[in-house]
């Protein structure tokens, strides 16, 4: 059934059902490569906080959680924008670190970040990302553990939004033609 939020229709994609199953073979993945490691995820907010919940519930293994929020802002010509995290409270040289995305569409928001976490010296540095669009994708980033792999076409629910709303769907939609 399609729905409406503001101005624009969608249509369902993901089912619920499906995208708990994949969360959870994903958490089942994880759980089963970083076992004694203590990894530390770090959600980056807002879109990731479904996913990042989901995920975390569903782990078996001794593991921390962070919430951050990146900022950006203008730098000098060299450097372009600059991504600044917020809430990052925690010493990430020697540990696990787990990013937790909701979805990578240009890529520009993680190849700019991991740069600034690889500074804290991590021992080891993973991406889990729910969605990925690699048709939309102009900066690679390598992602460790992949949920869907989605056409470039704008979606919405479970943690993404459009202009504030939808974010509550349990499901995944994609904007009608
Ligand atoms: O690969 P990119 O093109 O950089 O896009 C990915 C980013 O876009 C979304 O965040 P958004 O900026 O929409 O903020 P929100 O999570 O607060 O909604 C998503 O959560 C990623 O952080
Ligand atoms: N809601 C929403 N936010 C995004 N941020 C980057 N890509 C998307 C998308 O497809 N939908």
């Amino acid at each position: 059934m399609t729905i409406q939020v503001h101005d624009k229709r969608f249509e369902p994609y993901i089912a619920e059902t499906e995208l708990q199953q994949r969360i959870r073979e994903l958490a089942y993945e994880l759980s089963h490569d970083l076992e004694g490691k203590k990894p530390l995820f770090i959600a980056i907010l807002n879109g990731s906080f479904m996913f990042a919940a989901d995920i975390f519930k569903y782990l078996t293994i001794e593991a921390e959680i962070s919430f951050i929020k990146l900022a950006s802002y203008k730098g000098t010509k060299s450097t372009g924008n600059v991504i600044t995290a917020i809430g990052l409270e925690e010493d990430l040289f020697g540990r696990t670190v787990v990013i937790l995305e909701d979805i990578v569409d240009t890529g520009k928001t993680l190849s700019q970040f991991l740069p600034q976490l690889q500074h804290q010296q991590p021992r080891q540095l993973l991406v889990a990302a729910l969605l990925h669009k690699p048709d939309a994708t102009t900066h690679p980033v390598q992602i460790d553990y992949l949920g869907f792999s989605v056409p470039n076409k704008f979606l919405l629910g479970y943690g993404l939004d459009y202009d504030g709303l939808g974010r509550n769907l349990p499901e995944i939609y994609q904007l009608s033609e």
